[in-house]
């Protein structure tokens, strides 16, 4: 994190720990200032463009209030038979989610967005990735749910928490999943002049 007194360079708009800890793995010092924005959340929506605007309305909010800053918002979402699942409100929704998960593919979905007053700059990417479930008993789905904290989480789980119980396999990006695609970060920041 940066304590530049001429302000923060590059800025996180996330609460989210995992994003935090993708992008430091990345290298970059940031600041965090997470946006406070009501995202849309329909279970009927088109997952690619919902994603897509939650992300650009988390980086839009707080680049308004930075505008020298590089400001990063993402937004992660479950994808299943034409169903979102976003974070479960309770344990009793985490667990139908991770019922109607069990033993079938689905994609998750992040969207990035990078924004830049100043200049201007508006870059969007989105990154897919399939995940497909083991097929879980209802003693596995509760282990899980003792194990791990759902609720902060789409689709009601958690790849990088004990996913070797749930998870069968995945295809292409496993920091997508984890809510920061990070080749893709890598690209959008390089593009915005901040290369590494
Ligand atoms: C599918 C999956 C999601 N997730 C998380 C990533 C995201 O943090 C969360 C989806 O919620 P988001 O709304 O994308 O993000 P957030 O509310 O955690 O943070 P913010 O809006 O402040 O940026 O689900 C995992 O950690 N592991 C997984 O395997």
């Amino acid at each position: 994190m940066t304590s530049d007194p001429k302000g923060p360079r590059l800025i996180l708009a996330s609460a989210s720990p995992r994003r935090r800890e993708l992008l430091a793995g990345l290298g970059y010092e940031f600041s965090i200032v997470p946006a406070e924005v009501t995202e849309h959340e329909a279970p009927d929506a088109d997952p690619r463009a919902m994603v897509a605007h939650n992300a650009a309305l988390k980086a839009d909010w707080v680049a308004a209030r930075h505008p020298d800053a590089t400001v990063i918002g993402a937004d992660t979402t479950v994808f299943i038979e034409r169903t979102v699942l976003n974070k479960p409100r309770d344990a009793a929704e985490a667990r139908a989610m991770l019922r109607m998960l069990s033993g079938r593919t689905h994609t998750v979905f992040t969207g990035l967005a990078v924004r830049r007053l100043r200049d201007g700059l508006k870059l969007d990417r989105g990154v897919a990735s399939d995940v497909t479930f083991k097929a879980l008993d209802e003693a596995t789905i509760e282990l899980y749910l003792s194990r791990v904290h759902t609720l902060d989480k789409a689709g009601g789980y958690g790849i990088q928490e004990h996913g070797d119980l749930i998870v069968a396999g995945f295809t292409g990006s496993l920091t997508n999943i984890v809510g920061l695609p990070v080749d893709e970060m890598k690209q959008l920041l390089t593009q915005a002049g901040l290369g590494r």
